[in-house]
């Protein structure tokens, strides 16, 4: 079994502008990463590519030790787990989903279920539930769901498919404080488990738990930083990400982020 999960060499994308500029990025198994940077600065371009749906310009892209270009990337989506905030909102449009049905489907791979499913994966997708803390919703259709619901959903339909590779994409967003703690300590305990390496890409610091012992900062589709959390998330590092002064705070293991007022 390959260790180095993600290995990214000089990948430049460019499409009418540069998207991504010279990423070198390389992710081992068992490694918790989270994926730092502001709007716009290349995080779902970078997501599209290592999942195939963006062709590399220039570089090298090997996922789970397969080069770009030279295996089937459908076969390798399989084995990543992608759960994105918008592709909540494409599942709210299957309103007759109830919860069980959504982390099942996850099995096929696709939206909605196309094949009766055997009595071992009902009872599988039972437990992702219970251990996601949402057993309760397996009869509940998925449009009566709260967004914090939803996301748990759709990391079980993920979780289904057994992925190498779990990349959560902004999940916080538009949760409220309460659902965004409950979210965050269900990721928490996901990742200790280490059964699949997450990648949670965020906005947020606050949302870097003390498990995503390494970071990437992306700035303007470019590798700001890589490397230890603790080294890189300090207030003269992120002032510098951020070109405005902040100071950050690390208390209990959780980080926080305040824009000191310039004179
Ligand atoms: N196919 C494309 N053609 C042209 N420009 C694109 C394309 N895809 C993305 N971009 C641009 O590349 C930049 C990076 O976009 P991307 O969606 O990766 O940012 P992001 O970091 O995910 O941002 P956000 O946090 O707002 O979701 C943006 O300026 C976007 O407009």
């Amino acid at each position: 079994m390959e260790t180095m999960l993600i290995d990214i060499e000089h990948l430049t994308l460019k499409r009418d502008k540069h998207i991504l500029k010279d990423i070198n990025w390389q992710v081992r198994r068992g490694e918790h990463w989270a994926m730092l940077g502001m709007n716009g600065a290349g995080k779902t371009a970078l997501l599209n590519v290592i999942c195939g749906y963006e062709f590399p310009t220039k570089g090298t892209v090997r996922v789970l030790g397969e080069t770009f270009g030279h295996y089937p990337w459908q076969e390798l989506r399989k084995k990543i787990g992608w759960v994105s905030f918008s592709f909540s909102e494409k599942m709210h449009d299957q309103l007759q989903n109830i919860g069980l049905e959504v982390v099942l489907s996850g099995k096929f791979a696709s939206i909605g279920l196309h094949e009766y499913p055997a009595d071992e994966d009902m009872a599988k997708a039972k437990g992702i539930m219970n251990d996601l803390g949402v057993g309760y919703l397996e009869k509940q259709p998925y449009a009566h769901m709260s967004q914090g619901e939803k996301q748990r959903m759709l990391i079980g339909r993920a979780l289904m498919a057994e992925p190498d590779i779990l990349l959560l994409d902004e999940p916080c967003n538009g949760l409220d404080f309460f659902a965004k703690a409950q979210l965050l300590h269900t990721v928490e305990q996901l990742a200790e488990r280490r059964e699949t390496t997450i990648i949670y890409v965020t906005h947020q610091v606050d949302e870097i738990l003390p498990v995503f012992k390494q970071t990437l900062l992306i700035r303007n589709g470019e590798v700001f930083d890589v490397g230890r959390t603790d080294e890189l998330l300090t207030s003269e590092k992120l002032s510098e990400f951020c070109r405005a002064p902040v100071r950050m705070q690390h208390k209990n293991g959780h980080y926080s982020l305040e824009v000191e007022e310039q004179q």
